[in-house]
């Protein structure tokens, strides 16, 4: 894995470096294969995303090429203010002419376990017939970009410290009935099929992030029980975006293991 810390003085600084950083893999991606397909968090991530629909971002990127996916989603309807995916529709996609059919919400009026199942059954269908490409190392599908954001202790998707599910082998989307953060029940990508990504933003702003920032870039990094950022390790790059407040000492003061 290579990796990159890119820190910035505040959230605004952030979003532009962002939207830099989004556009030059649009461009590179679709010159590669043709399609650009990006996996949003829920979150704050939304919000930092927000320069992509301003000039000059806005029209220099080919929106008909990408593919939305989510990373972990909120078992409610998709009109309900906790779903992911109208956070993701409110903030970014009803501002962007990315077509519908390229976007992939869950599917409403199923349970935790049926809504995972069904989102895994269709990410291997377009891995089928070749919308998605596939890791060779792994099997799972190969994503261009996914965008992580990380609460406060260390999660990521719907990935908790003292949950089962941050060892998840097989699959490639799992759920979650008793989600520490609310609202209790969820579905998650699994940490092989975050790992088999090409690139992984970790975009963290705010003071709350700055404690667990500090262990996953800190000399704890080896410890026996590792927080769930720790174990964002994709094949291709990881870049962290950091403001001032989620990391506020001096980077090259700490110890990097990465
Ligand atoms: O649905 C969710 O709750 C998210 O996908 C979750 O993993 C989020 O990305 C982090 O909790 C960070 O959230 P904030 O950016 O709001 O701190």
């Amino acid at each position: 894995m290579v990796s990159h810390i890119k820190k910035f003085e505040t959230e605004d600084d952030v979003a532009v470096a962002l939207a830099k950083y989004i556009c030059h893999l649009s461009a590179k991606f679709i010159a590669m294969h043709g399609s650009f397909s990006v996996v949003l968090s829920g979150g704050t991530l939304i919000d930092t995303m927000r320069k992509l629909t301003e000039s000059p971002y806005v029209d220099s990127i080919h929106w008909s090429k990408w593919l939305i996916f989510f990373l972990d989603e909120r078992v409610v309807p998709l009109d309900d203010s906790d779903s992911n995916y109208k956070l993701a529709y409110d903030g970014f996609l009803k501002k962007v002419p990315i077509p519908e059919c390229n976007i992939y919400p869950i599917k409403e009026g199923l349970s935790p376990e049926e809504t995972a199942d069904e989102y895994e059954h269709r990410l291997k269908h377009l891995v089928a017939n070749k919308t998605l490409r596939t890791s060779h190392a792994t099997g799972f599908a190969k994503f261009d970009l996914m965008l992580v954001g990380m609460g406060p202790e260390g999660h990521v998707a719907s990935l908790f410290c003292w949950h089962f599910q941050r060892f998840e082998k097989q699959k490639w989307v799992t759920f979650i009935t008793d989600s520490p953060k609310p609202p209790p029940q969820r579905i998650t990508f699994t940490f092989p099929l975050i790992n088999s990504a090409s690139e992984i933003a970790m975009v963290v702003t705010g003071e709350d992030a700055a404690d667990a920032v500090k262990v996953a870039l800190g000399k704890h990094a080896n410890d026996h029980y590792p927080l769930p950022v720790q174990k964002v390790s994709p094949e291709g790059t990881l870049t962290w975006f950091l403001d001032n407040k989620a990391a506020p000492w001096n980077l090259g003061a700490l110890c990097v293991i990465l």
